[in-house]
């Protein structure tokens, strides 16, 4: 089959594509891979497709189309530049502390399975740029948070975060200051369960 794909089509094919491993990073925590959408180009323009439609849709004038995307360091860099293209607007990267040069502003966090610092150049965000946070999986929703933390320090407006998969039983965007948009959600809540 040729042609766009529907955002229910794109839904059932993200999720017969993810891999699930056991025990990784850490003991009891089940891995969601979502390294292979990007070895199927239909995969990644449905991705890309889906989640451009749904901004378009909820932002769709002038005023309220986003200036920003911000996408998190690592798996956030590998769609959020591509979807940000295709929107016409900036990228920022929040990258892991150490790695960005110049003024900067940080925020610590905790994650599924560890801590991180986030980190953001100063001059990323002008204040009262609109702004979308992409990630590829929210958790417990301690790096999106942080993430937001540091888009508020630069005066940024979060219009939403946006997300491939919601591990729903984790309560995630019960943190988030912002509508959430998640493609795909849902986990078993204990390895084997
Ligand atoms: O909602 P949370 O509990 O905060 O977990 C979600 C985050 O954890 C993973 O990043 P991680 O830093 O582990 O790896 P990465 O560098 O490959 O993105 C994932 O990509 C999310 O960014
Ligand atoms: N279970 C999980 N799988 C993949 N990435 C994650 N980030 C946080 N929890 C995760
Ligand atoms: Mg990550």
């Amino acid at each position: 089959m040729s042609g766009p794909t529907s955002v229910e089509d794109t839904k059932a094919l993200l999720k017969a594509t993810l891999r699930q491993f056991e025990d990784f990073p850490a003991k009891g925590i089940l891995f969601e891979d979502i390294l292979p959408i990007f070895k199927k180009p239909h995969v990644f323009q449905g991705l890309i497709d889906a989640i451009k439609h749904q901004v378009e849709t909820n932002f769709s004038t002038p005023e309220s189309k986003p200036d920003v995307v911000v996408g998190l360091d690592a798996r956030g860099f590998l769609f959020g530049p591509t979807l940000a293209l295709q929107l016409g607007a900036a990228f920022v990267p929040v990258r892991k502390k150490g790695k960005v040069p110049g003024p900067t502003v940080e925020a610590e966090f905790v994650k599924e399975y560890g801590k991180d610092v986030f980190v953001m150049q100063a001059d990323a965000i002008e204040p009262g740029q609109k702004v979308i946070i992409v990630d590829d999986i929210i958790a417990t929703g301690g790096s999106a948070k942080a993430a937001g933390q540091l888009v508020n320090m630069l005066g940024g407006k979060i219009l939403e975060y946006v997300f491939i998969l919601e591990l729903d039983f984790l309560h995630g965007r019960d943190q988030l200051d912002a509508p959430v948009y998640t493609l795909l959600s849902g986990q078993p809540e204990k390895l084997g369960s």
